[in-house]
């Protein structure tokens, strides 16, 4: 297994052009392994998000975009709220509460309303938080996995009570895709047509006209749930704690919203007047760099026919000279590459000192795009980088529009 820590592999590994395989023991750890997400081949990923992906396309997210503007509003209630009953709202939970219920309701079409938990201590993400450490079990030991996610979910919650919000949504999704694959009829009861079910249920939108099994669509909804929440909350929450430490940045952001947003009563802007907001979607890359989407090594499996990355020749797992590693070759061995995210977004010499919240540099070199891999790169590439896009225009632009925030705490 090799880490690159050189910019230029990133670029190297994660390409159109590349269609590796993604590595079996990390990706099956998470138990979505037939989903978007989970599939470890080209082949069956594209199957998958060649149908799904358009639920995620620009025009199915203008689409949607009430549906986004209305839990952005919701957010900003709940803040509301919590000031007039002098309390400080945390903002990380805020964030992610909010970014719950845009997957909830536009991907499920089943609003669960978490912005109006007390707190914003919303069961499902705080279960979901707690969740995350059974994960590196599952990593290393299948019969610890099986267990866990076998047990009968009245005994589950009994065992691990801080995970009970996240069993009670999964049996939520598991009774709602059993109705719908058992009546398709059913999806005209839901609030509206852009969820995933209308897309993933329509035989017609596949090659070979079948329609993925119950539980297929039941780990594509566990996908999205967990890669498009915490994500969005996460980036919404950096951005936040970083203009909260530059109260003038905060300030100009303010005056770019103002100067298209002048009257809270007058008309609000829609996603695509804050496209063109230079300021608004500087101060976005800089806190996708610094929160960089998923941090650790997004692992491939290096093809038979071998790979250059960084300039050097990385053999596909063997050198047929060394006993050991033809042994290893007969067992199936692979050699696994990745770059982390951080190595790039942290890189002194692309952002210059990389620990620093300046939204600026984005302003003055186009360039430097090619250097903000949150999403990653290439075919397996985040399917929800669009609605993603759409969460965090929508969130900056009312929350600083609408407030000013200060620490409740020294930062
Ligand atoms: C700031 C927000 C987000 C960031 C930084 C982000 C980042 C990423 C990254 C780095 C990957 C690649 C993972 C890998 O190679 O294993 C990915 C994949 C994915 N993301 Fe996102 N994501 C975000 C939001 C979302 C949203 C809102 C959704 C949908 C609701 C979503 C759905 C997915 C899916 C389905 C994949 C799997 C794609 C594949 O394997 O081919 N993401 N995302």
């Amino acid at each position: 297994m090799l880490h690159f820590a050189d910019p230029e592999a990133y670029h190297d590994i994660y390409n159109n052009r590349n269609r590796w395989d993604k590595e079996s023991r990390l990706y099956k750890s998470f138990n979505e392994d037939r989903s978007s997400f989970g599939f470890l081949t080209y082949a069956e990923a594209k199957n998958r998000k060649d149908v799904l992906g358009r639920s995620f396309s620009q025009t199915a997210i203008e689409g949607a975009e009430p549906l986004v503007v209305k839990q952005t509003k919701a957010l900003c209630e709940a803040f509301e709220r919590q000031t007039k009953a002098g309390k400080s709202s945390d903002l990380l939970y805020a964030f992610r509460c909010m970014s719950m219920d845009v997957i909830t309701t536009f991907c499920f079409g089943k609003p669960i309303y978490a912005v109006d938990a007390p707190g914003f201590q919303a069961p499902i993400v705080m279960a979901m938080d707690a969740s995350l450490p059974v994960f590196v079990g599952f990593k290393y030991s299948d019969l610890f996995k099986n267990m866990i996610l076998k047990c009968p979910p009245k005994l589950s919650k009994v065992l691990s009570p801080a995970t009970s919000g996240l069993v009670d949504l999964q049996q939520l999704l598991l009774h709602q895709i059993d109705d719908l694959t058992n009546d398709p009829e059913k999806l005209k009861a839901l609030p509206h047509n852009m969820t995933i079910y209308h897309r993933l249920l329509d035989a017609d939108a596949y090659r070979d006209k079948t329609t993925p099994s119950a539980g297929s669509l039941y780990e594509e909804a566990q996908a999205l749930m967990f890669g498009g929440a915490d994500t969005v909350g996460n980036t919404l929450m950096v951005g936040a704690y970083y203009l909260l430490q530059n109260p003038e940045k905060q300030q100009t952001l303010k005056k770019e919203l103002l100067s298209i947003w002048p009257s809270l009563n007058g008309p609000e802007p829609r996603v695509r007047d804050l496209e063109s907001l230079p300021y608004l979607n500087a101060v976005i890359k800089e806190s996708l760099r610094l929160s960089s989407g998923v941090i650790s090594g997004l692992l491939r499996v290096v093809p038979p026919t071998g790979a250059r990355i960084a300039g050097i020749d990385v053999p596909p797992g063997v050198n047929l000279h060394n006993l050991t590693e033809y042994i290893l070759t007969l067992m199936g061995s692979q050699t696994v590459v990745s770059i982390g995210s951080t190595f790039v977004h942290y890189n002194a010499a692309i952002h210059p000192e990389p620990d620093k919240f300046v939204p600026e540099r984005w302003l003055e070199s186009t360039h430097l795009d090619d250097w903000l891999v949150a999403f990653s790169r290439g075919p397996r590439m985040c399917l929800g980088i669009n609605l993603a896009w759409a969460e965090l225009r929508l969130g900056f632009a009312h929350v600083y529009r609408k407030f000013d925030l200060v620490p409740a705490h020294p930062l």
